[in-house]
């Protein structure tokens, strides 16, 4: 029998009670190269009341993914895992991969409330825990959230941790919700990828006028997904584009750099109006300066921007993926009754994982890559061949639906 093989048996037994499993796992940071298959990854359990066991039918990869391949934020989230381990100094490696899960509970902890073994679930896995390239993963009750029902498992992993993230900067950073947004005007910068193309349908559901930037082959993605007004960013000069239209009350930023400087300039003055970029340079500077000087020097530089955009009259924001499973709640609603879909550009099976990182490091995604970890449990086939892309102008099935 296969390790893969082997993997699915355990999978379909759905029995809790293992102390290994298989997984992605890396040992050092670096390139493609360091991902490794193993069969003897130490298994999740129960280790507190509000813990839920999930074995992991899909996952997916988003750009934190390939930055934590290469050691971003290590030092943060080595903090991080430090103080949930409470001082016993847990090893730093092998470190599992992956932010987003749809799966089914397997196991819960006693004061567990509202899940039971045998719900189906999706979350985004913070990025201090061990991740969902693996049979199983282990989240507290609050991450955790009831799958939408209309969606399948390879579906329904494209989701939660841009759908955090996005909601976390919009609402929190933004100050954007499902009942001030009538009158908005927003502006996406990078509305092709996984974080854009959910927030386009989130605000489109909200009610508000949603403009993007993105390059001229993505226009029929993100108007199949709702976009008003689309400026194509390869065309010439984007910000003297964007400066014709009507001002903003709020842009997202997720490309950040040089749009830092010209996006705050299209906000309407002494409104309210806020800019929020999800690109900045904490983890980065951590990495580089260690956590207190990078702590203190991205504390300044925030601090500098927002008070020269505040002189400008609008207000400069740090955008941050924030674990949320009442929030994906919401989501999974608006999932349910059509307001959302999911943007699935390309599927791989667990056995091709690097395949998959190879594809989101080429950049210009268009949507979300998704891993089916338990493939044959979902479809009922045997084998783990073949990649799925969804080729067409709108990018992915849920897309097209919405056309
Ligand atoms: N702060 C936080 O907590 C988080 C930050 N992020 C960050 O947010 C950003 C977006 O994430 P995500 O959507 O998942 O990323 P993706 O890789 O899915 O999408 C990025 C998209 O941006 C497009 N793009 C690249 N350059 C430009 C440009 N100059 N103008 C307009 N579009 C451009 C790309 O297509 P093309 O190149 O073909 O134009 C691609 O479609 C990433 O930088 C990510 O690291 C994400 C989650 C959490």
């Amino acid at each position: 029998m296969s390790a893969f093989a082997r993997s699915i048996h355990r999978q379909k037994t759905n029995s809790p009670l293992q102390s290994n499993m298989s997984a992605w796992v890396i040992d050092e940071y670096g390139n493609n190269g360091v991902l490794r298959f193993t069969e003897e990854a130490t298994a999740p359990s129960i280790s507190s009341g509000d813990d839920v066991l999930i074995r992991v039918h899909a996952a997916s990869l988003n750009p934190i993914d390939i930055a934590m391949r290469a050691g971003y934020g290590s030092i943060l989230l080595k903090l991080r895992r430090d103080l949930m381990s409470l001082g016993q100094n847990a090893s730093e490696f092998p470190i599992i991969l992956g932010r987003d899960v749809s799966g089914v509970v397997v196991d819960c902890g006693s004061g567990v409330t509202h899940f039971t073994p045998g719900d189906e679930v999706w979350a985004a896995v913070p990025p201090w825990k061990q991740g969902s390239l693996a049979e199983l993963v282990s989240l507290s009750e609050y991450e955790v959230s009831h799958k939408p029902s209309s969606l399948s498992h390879t579906e329904a992993a494209s989701v939660p941790y841009v759908a955090s993230t996005a909601l976390s900067a919009l609402v929190n950073a933004g100050g954007l919700g499902r009942d001030n947004c009538a009158d908005k005007r927003v502006l996406i910068i990078g509305a092709s990828g996984g974080v854009g193309t959910f927030s386009i349908q989130l605000l489109k559901a909200w009610g508000a006028h949603v403009t993007v930037t993105c390059s001229h082959n993505a226009e029929g993605l993100v108007r199949g997904v709702g976009a008003d007004d689309v400026v194509d960013y390869t065309a010439g000069d984007v910000a003297a584009e964007l400066g014709r239209l009507e001002k903003f009350d709020v842009v997202l930023d997720n490309v950040g750099g040089g749009s830092e400087h010209w996006a705050p300039d299209l906000l309407k003055a002494w409104s309210g109006a806020k800019y929020v970029t999800l690109v900045t340079p904490l983890l980065a500077n951590t990495d580089s300066m260690g956590l207190l000087e990078g702590g203190v020097r991205s504390g300044l530089a925030l601090s500098q921007v927002a008070v020269k955009n505040m002189c400008n009259g609008v207000f400069y924001r740090w955008g941050f993926y924030a674990p949320d499973g009442p929030v994906l709640d919401d989501v999974s609603r608006l999932v349910d009754t059509g307001k959302i879909l999911p943007v699935v550009e390309a599927t791989f099976p667990f056995a091709q994982v690097p395949l998959a990182f190879q594809k989101l490091e080429g950049g210009h995604a268009r949507g979300k890559t998704v891993i089916s970890v338990n493939q044959e449990a979902q479809e009922g086939m045997a084998g783990t061949e073949g990649v799925e892309e969804n080729t067409s102008e709108a990018g992915g099935d849920g897309a097209k639906e919405l056309n």
